[in-house]
């Protein structure tokens, strides 16, 4: 039987000589789903994403994309698209070729090639752009240029890390509307974000990262209720609560689950 996890993590660990910064590390993201990724800084998203989309080789545990083993890097790098923190650009390429160049890569056929790149660079406003070197691009067009190429060969599972850093609200719209979209298309979507209200609207699911530990993890609706009195709080409130709770050794961090 085929798992129904897009994303499997098993005690997967990274450690830096003396520094860990991911330790054991259990992650079962379901298909077309979006799994909003939190924690402060440092917290160890980066280096997670790192691992599962295979650029960082894990110390401990093991990890699966799709059913396929992080190890085999070529089978999982088929599966994905990975919009890193500062996207991938050559500055002497031109937006279009940058796509062009990048659907090569993917063995994407000319003309199914052709049309995904203008519905893209249409949907995000740069059309009118994408014959200007990358060199003379605004942050949020090379933004929107690394989100594309992220998505542009309908990977089944896609690594976004800040999506909506340096975008203008209408743009920062469009993301949230695409992600929508994929996930509605069974792409799954591994959305790693300070900015909780993307994640609230979006996630089905939100792991809270701190320390490279996962400290809570649920639906967001589930994570905002209040076991004891049933209020609701918000996400931000569960974040600083979970992360403070977690710093203070004497109060036994718990991790919160609420699947
Ligand atoms: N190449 C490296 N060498 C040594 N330590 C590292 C390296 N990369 C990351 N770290 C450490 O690992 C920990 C996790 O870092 P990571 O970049 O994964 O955090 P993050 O959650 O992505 O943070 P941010 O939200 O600030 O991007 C940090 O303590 C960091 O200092």
């Amino acid at each position: 039987m085929t798992s129904p996890f897009a994303i499997e993590s098993t005690d997967l660990s990274k450690r830096y000589d003396d520094e860990i910064a991911v330790e054991g590390l259990d992650l079962a993201v379901r298909h077309g789903s979006v799994y909003g990724f939190l924690g402060p800084n440092g917290a160890g998203k980066t280096t997670t994403i790192r691992m599962l989309t295979t650029l960082l080789r894990p110390t401990g545990g093991e990890a699966k994309i799709d059913g396929v083993s992080i190890a085999d890097r070529d089978a999982v790098r088929e599966r994905i698209g990975y919009l890193p923190e500062t996207p991938p650009l050559y500055p002497e390429l031109t937006g279009r070729e940058q796509l062009q160049y990048v659907a090569g890569l993917r063995d994407l056929p000319d003309a199914e090639a052709t049309e995904r790149i203008e519905s893209l660079l249409d949907r995000f406003d740069l059309d009118e752009d994408a014959d200007k070197r990358v060199s003379t691009y605004s942050k949020g067009m090379k933004q929107k240029t690394g989100i594309i190429q992220a998505i542009l060969h309908r990977p089944k599972v896609v690594f976004l890390d800040e999506p909506t850093s340096g975008l203008d609200p209408r743009a920062a719209r469009t993301v949230r509307e695409v992600i929508a979209d994929l996930a509605a298309e069974d792409t799954t979507v591994f959305l790693s974000t300070h900015i909780l209200p993307v994640v609230d609207e979006l996630a089905d699911t939100v792991g809270v990262l701190f320390d490279g530990d996962l400290v809570a993890e649920g639906p967001p609706q589930k994570l905002k209720q209040r076991a004891e009195t049933g209020d609701e709080r918000s996400l931000e409130d569960v974040f600083l609560e979970v992360t403070q709770e977690a710093d203070l050794p004497s109060n036994g961090a718990t991790r919160t689950e609420a699947r």
